[in-house]
């Protein structure tokens, strides 16, 4: 019989890491090797099942990446841009598929991904779900056939603790907004409005971020005119449209070429 991939997952005791590591335990179609934390972590050294709450799991938590790396075909990360940039190299080295769920990236991170992807294999979006992905595809639509008459406005909501803003699925929507209008993101983005901040600049896209309790994540996108409105939305209630996501992409990931893909590749949207 041939064995199912095996899978690392790094913030093993994150919200996204107990999820993945929960997801992967009940599916038939890969099986968990790794289960990574940063140095220090008081779940270094403890069985992740334990650790967990639940009963063994054989599986000790580790803060050695290269080792668990040697035995994955694949290492699911959501962790934080530095820790992703860390191991974008580890993965490759690994010849391991790196599904990169973090959010938060600037462009020099950005750009190690870009150099890693000519040699791994990546899977990077800032958000693994259905739902969201076929969001971007409306919300280009949209914006191809609405003039600047409409007003892009994107608006996200999230838990307390989460550290980025915006969220990376509200510039996912904002690049499939851009991309509609046939405009660079980067020469209209408005975020953070604070103070007089003077009237609205025609055909800019802009985004607010709302942050409280245990909100799993929630996108508007609003085209605003005079007169009408419409609103494009996503809701997500359970964490795990998210870790069944990146679990399709590492499986989707398996002997493809080297390169960074998205959710739309995975997805075929
Ligand atoms: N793309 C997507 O679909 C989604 C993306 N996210 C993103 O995933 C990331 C994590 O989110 P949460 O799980 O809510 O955060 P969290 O803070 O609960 O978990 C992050 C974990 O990473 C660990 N970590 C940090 N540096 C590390 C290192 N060098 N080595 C090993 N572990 C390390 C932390 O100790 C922590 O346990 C965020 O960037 C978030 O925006 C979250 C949900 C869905
Ligand atoms: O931090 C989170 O929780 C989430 N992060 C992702 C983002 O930044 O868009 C995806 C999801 O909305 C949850």
């Amino acid at each position: 019989m041939t064995e199912t991939p095996g899978i690392v997952v790094t913030g093993a005791s994150g919200r996204m890491g107990q999820m993945l590591i929960k997801t992967i335990q009940e599916s038939d179609t890969a099986h968990l090797v790794g289960a990574l934390e940063r140095p220090g972590h008081d779940w270094v050294g403890r069985d992740i099942g334990v650790a967990m709450g639940g009963s063994e799991a054989g599986l000790l938590v580790t803060d050695d990446p290269l080792e668990v790396f040697a035995k994955a075909q694949a290492v699911i990360d959501f962790t934080s841009p530095d820790a992703s940039v860390a191991f974008a190299g580890l993965a490759a080295q690994a010849r391991a598929v790196h599904v990169i769920g973090t959010t938060g990236f600037e462009d020099h991170h950005l750009a190690v991904f870009k150099a890693a992807a000519r040699h791994a294999t990546i899977v990077r979006a800032g958000n693994m779900s259905l739902g969201v992905n076929l969001l971007t595809q409306l919300t280009k639509k949209v914006a191809a056939a609405l003039d600047e008459d409409f007003d892009i406005e994107v608006i996200e909501a999230h838990h307390n603790m989460k550290v980025d803003a915006p969220s990376g699925t509200a510039l996912m929507l904002g690049e499939a907004a851009a991309e509609g209008r046939g405009v660079d993101l980067k020469d209209v983005r408005d975020s953070g409005r604070d103070g007089i901040t003077g009237a609205r600049k025609r055909g800019d896209i802009g985004f607010t971020a709302i942050r409280g309790g245990d909100i799993v994540g929630e996108h508007d996108v609003l085209f605003a005119a005079a007169g009408e409105r419409i609103v494009i939305r996503h809701m997500a209630t359970d964490r795990r449209v998210f870790s069944r996501g990146a679990l399709k992409a590492a499986l989707w990931g398996q002997g493809k070429a080297p390169g960074e893909y998205d959710m739309l590749d995975v997805l075929g949207l």
